[in-house]
């Protein structure tokens, strides 16, 4: 039972979020600092920090930044409890003096502010994807929990969103969760693939907790636990527009004699127990029959069963959904099945026949889909699980939470590495927009510089290498980064999950097809402006101790 003693459902998700997100799910850094800022007395010194990657995943040059709803709901929420206290009394050196807890246990999120771009919006490399500003040491506890809940998120939008590019207008089922990251994983896999463009998933906690549409078919299981008609308990189904019931059994077997000339096969090349599974599972689902044939062999066994189901269960004024393929050579085999769906569509005058769904699933992944698409095939439909999930091609996405600015002065980070180098100073994002609705450049400025202006000619300077630098007319400016969450609530109306999907789709339409595409994808420019470069490089003059040479 949860601390509220709410029923089961509040143990796993409360006000729709995950209830382990809670201040002690952090690195015990954060609380360390806390209490040497605290004997310090700078626990109220007003932070900036920015949270931002610094290179895009999977070998792209864009990435999608989710995870801000369960932010705002985190900072709603922080607040450390009694039983917190108790732990951390127990777990920090016992030289931790006793003010501190009563401190901690003050603590909230009511003087912070958070700016965010929208979620499901495109974001490139050292854009801050949130700024966040307030007390330090409320700033500084937040930071590994933020980042928990936008890297994978963001990594898994991404991830789901390459694959919507690849697969086009084909359907896109998540099919993950058994290969999941554990249970929470598994959920945020399907949260965040829908948002990345997927149509559906197979996991019904995601479906009943996001709303997102469920689908699948069935495992192999399911035709193995056939061996032979004589198991069959009822072969009976009742018309569907009524009328005297019929056994769907006896008409599928004549379906199969006509069938047979038509596959060149003879009869006991195939699978009685599988024909025996169909015929259960169509009783079970007759509007929604969809099965998987390839346990034995495709054409010999899977497809000719399904086919005589499909026509039997068609005499009796049902619609066979389709088939899903999960072993085997994909491109040959769906050609295979539409070819003979198309041929018996002809032949018996079944126009819906041959748009039967030909789903694939088995170990997919972007450039499996890719390939396909090269090579040719009539698979509608994409089941994709172990990839999509756990991001193999890339597992992590490195969002970083840095310091900028402490009571209105710069902080910068060096290091010996460039594009390590912070960017100092609280600053705003502009994304600047073609005639013809591109996004050219994201524009980071100083917040204390005006916007740009349309129409005039603003100088975008690469913010490393000085001869770098280009003017941009820009024919829209959006600024990227809105305040979110002042005074301790979230201050703008969130978008649902269905938006943001939407968002997702329409963010990546203003980017040009090169920056999307696969193999050797154009980079997206950020710039800063002229101010912001000089006071980088002022910063980082500053800061940059002297050597001495011996
Ligand atoms: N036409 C194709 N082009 C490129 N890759 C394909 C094609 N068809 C299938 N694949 C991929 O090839 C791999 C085949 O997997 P694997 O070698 O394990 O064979 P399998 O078909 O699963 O065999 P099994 O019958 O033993 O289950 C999968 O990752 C699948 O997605
Ligand atoms: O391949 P994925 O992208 O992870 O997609 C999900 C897989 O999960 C299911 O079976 P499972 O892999 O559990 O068993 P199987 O390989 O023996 O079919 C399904 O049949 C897919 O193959
Ligand atoms: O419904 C399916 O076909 C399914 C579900 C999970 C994993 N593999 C397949
Ligand atoms: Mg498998």
């Amino acid at each position: 039972m949860s601390e509220t003693g709410e029923g089961p459902l509040h143990v796993t998700r409360q006000f729709g979020q995950n209830s382990i997100i809670q201040p002690l799910l952090t690195d015990l850094y954060q609380i360390t600092m806390a209490y040497a800022y605290w004997k310090s007395e700078k626990t109220k010194d007003y932070a900036v920090f920015d949270l931002f990657f610094r290179k895009n995943p999977f070998q792209g040059e864009f990435t999608i930044f989710a995870g801000l709803e369960e932010c705002l709901k985190f900072l709603e929420k922080f607040c450390y409890s009694q039983s917190d206290i108790d732990y951390l009394k127990a777990t920090l050196p016992p030289s931790t003096e006793e003010d501190f807890f009563e401190f901690l246990s003050t603590l909230t999120t009511k003087e912070v502010k958070l700016y965010a771009l929208a979620e499901g919006s495109v974001a490139f490399p050292r854009v801050p994807m949130i700024r966040i500003e307030g007390p330090l040491a409320v700033v500084q506890l937040l930071e590994t929990t933020l980042l928990t809940l936008v890297n994978y998120a963001s990594l898994m939008a991404t991830n789901a969103a390459r694959y919507r590019i690849a697969a086009g207008n084909l359907m896109l089922f998540e099919f993950g969760l058994r290969r999941a990251q554990g249970p929470d994983g598994g959920l945020s896999a399907s949260k965040y693939s829908y948002i990345g463009g997927f149509d559906a998933t197979s996991n019904v906690l995601a479906g009943k907790l996001y709303n997102i549409p469920v689908k699948g078919t069935h495992a192999h299981a399911y035709i193995t636990s056939f061996n032979g008609f004589s198991e069959l308990k009822n072969t009976i189904l009742q018309p569907k527009t009524g009328g005297k019931p019929k056994d769907l059994l006896k008409i599928a077997l004549t379906w199969k004699e006509r069938l047979l000339p038509i596959f060149n096969v003879i009869s006991s090349e195939a699978s009685e127990g599988e024909l025996a599974a169909l015929i259960s599972f169509a009783i079970a689902f007759p509007d929604e029959f969809m099965a998987l044939v390839d346990t034995y062999e495709v054409q010999r066994s899977g497809l000719l069963n399904y086919c005589s189901v499909a026509l039997a269960l068609n005499e009796l004024g049902y619609r066979a959904v389709g088939i899903r393929l999960d072993s085997g050579d994909l491109s040959y085999l769906s050609n295979i099945a539409r070819h003979y769906f198309v041929e018996i569509s002809e032949k018996y005058n079944i126009p819906w026949f041959e748009h039967q769904t030909i789903m694939a699933s088995n170990d997919l992944n972007e450039d499996t889909i890719i390939s396909l698409n090269e090579q040719g095939h009539k698979i509608n439909c994409f089941g994709i699980g172990t990839h999509l999930v756990t991001c193999q091609r890339q597992p992590a996405l490195g969002c970083v939470y840095k310091m900028v600015e402490l009571n209105h002065y710069p902080r910068i980070k060096l290091s010996q590495e460039v594009s390590k180098v912070t960017m100092p100073g609280s600053k705003n994002v502009y994304r600047l927009y073609s005639e013809r609705g591109h996004a050219l450049v994201d524009l980071l400025q100083r917040s204390t510089e005006p916007p740009p202006s349309v129409d005039g000619k603003i100088l975008c300077r690469h913010p490393f290498e000085e001869s770098k630098r280009a003017y941009v007319k820009p024919s829209r400016v959006e600024q990227l980064l809105e305040l979110y969450w002042a005074d301790g609530r979230i201050i703008k109306e969130l978008p649902s999950l269905q938006e943001i999907r939407e968002r997702v789709s329409n963010s990546l339409k203003t980017l040009r097809s090169d920056i999307k595409r696969n193999l050797n994808p154009t980079p997206y420019k950020v710039a800063v402006s002229d101010d912001l470069y000089h006071f980088i490089h002022d910063q980082w003059l500053k800061n940059a101790p002297i050597g001495e040479l011996f």
